[in-house]
């Protein structure tokens, strides 16, 4: 469903450099005895890329369509563009994609994208304008409804760029697409963050470790984390270290002997022996004391990032290790 109105160049509504584009304070939305959303509050900047993460049935839409006012909040206070949700001067400023586009099969994406662009009251260029911008000048003239699934998102996407908005919605703009689709999607996506105010759901974590400059990870409707998506990544807690030492016989005597790391296991073969460990983020010094006290020499000790995956996985407590769903 693709959700856009007229365009106001300036004035309300148009997000000044402090004013939060998106701000919850304490959102709540129940469906009966279903609390989708608890109790959420975030606050989204100009400029950035902004992603909401959660496994499905999280709230993610839910939430998406408080914002643009498909559904209301029961409790808390939603702001976008400074204004309340569904108003209609933040409204023209804001484009959505949510949900799967809708569009008449019969008609070409061009023809599709003037109808839409007509009724309010943008001129064709405009059309020109946001095909070039996702990359569909090509297919523009053939028919929808032999559009490939990735084709109809990008058409989506162009929908919700028309009047060119200062923030724009995308409901898991990736579902469904097969890997190359994911990809030109994702670059889409990075390419409209230098433009417009992004904000975008997902259940793969990969992808927002690709695309976003910030997240927010919410697990039955309510938020566990949100930061700067490194520093969601340079959260404290068990790493994954490498350590190359010796001699081996003492070296394994001492990473196999101590409560202070787990997990020590030896890999690399004979021609590059080493030890794998999990170790607290603050650990490393006590783990090379220990080596070197022991008479050991430490050649190298190497800290992995961990994953948004292995992060999200503590956060949500999913220990499915899959899908993230
Ligand atoms: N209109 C509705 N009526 C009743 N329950 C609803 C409605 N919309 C959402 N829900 C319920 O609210 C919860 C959150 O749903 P929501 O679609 O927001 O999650 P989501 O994170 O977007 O999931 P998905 O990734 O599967 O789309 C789910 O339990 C869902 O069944």
């Amino acid at each position: 469903m693709t959700l856009r109105q007229e365009v106001a160049p300036s004035g309300p509504g148009s997000a000044d450099a402090d004013q939060a584009v998106v701000d919850l304070e304490g959102v709540t939305k129940s469906f009966g005895a279903v609390q989708a959303v608890r109790g959420v509050s975030l606050r989204v900047s100009p400029g950035q890329v902004y992603g909401v993460l959660g496994p499905n049935g999280a709230g993610k839409t839910t939430l998406l369509r408080v914002l643009v006012g498909l559904v209301r909040a029961d409790a808390g206070t939603v702001r976008v563009l400074g204004r309340p949700p569904a108003d209609p001067v933040a409204l023209r400023r804001v484009g959505a994609l949510i949900e799967s586009p809708a569009f008449v099969p019969h008609l070409s994406g061009r023809v599709n994208l003037r109808v839409l662009a007509r009724a309010r009251g943008l001129p064709d260029a405009e059309v020109v304008r946001v095909l070039g911008v996702v990359d569909m000048e090509k297919a523009a003239d053939r028919r929808v409804s032999g559009y490939s699934l990735g084709m109809r998102q990008r058409l989506g996407v162009a929908a919700a760029l028309l009047g060119d908005p200062s923030l724009l919605i995308l409901d898991e703009p990736t579902n469904g697409l097969d890997p190359d689709g994911m990809a030109a999607m994702r670059a889409l996506i990075r390419d409209l963050g230098g433009r417009a105010t992004v904000l975008l759901s997902s259940h793969m974590l990969g992808e927002i470790q690709q695309v976003c400059d910030r997240v927010v990870v919410i697990d039955k409707g309510a938020v566990v984390a949100e930061d700067s998506v490194s520093a969601l990544l340079d959260r404290a807690g068990a790493r994954n270290v490498t350590v190359w030492a010796k001699p081996m016989d003492v070296a394994e005597k001492v990473l196999q002997g101590s409560a202070l790391w787990s997990g020590a296991t030896r890999a690399g073969g004979a021609d590059d022996p080493h030890w794998r460990l999990e170790l607290d983020e603050d650990g490393v010094p006590a783990l090379v004391r220990a080596l070197v006290e022991a008479g050991v020499e430490v050649h190298e000790v190497r800290r992995e990032r961990r994953s948004l995956e292995q992060v999200f996985f503590t956060l949500t407590g999913d220990h499915t290790g899959g899908s993230g769903k």
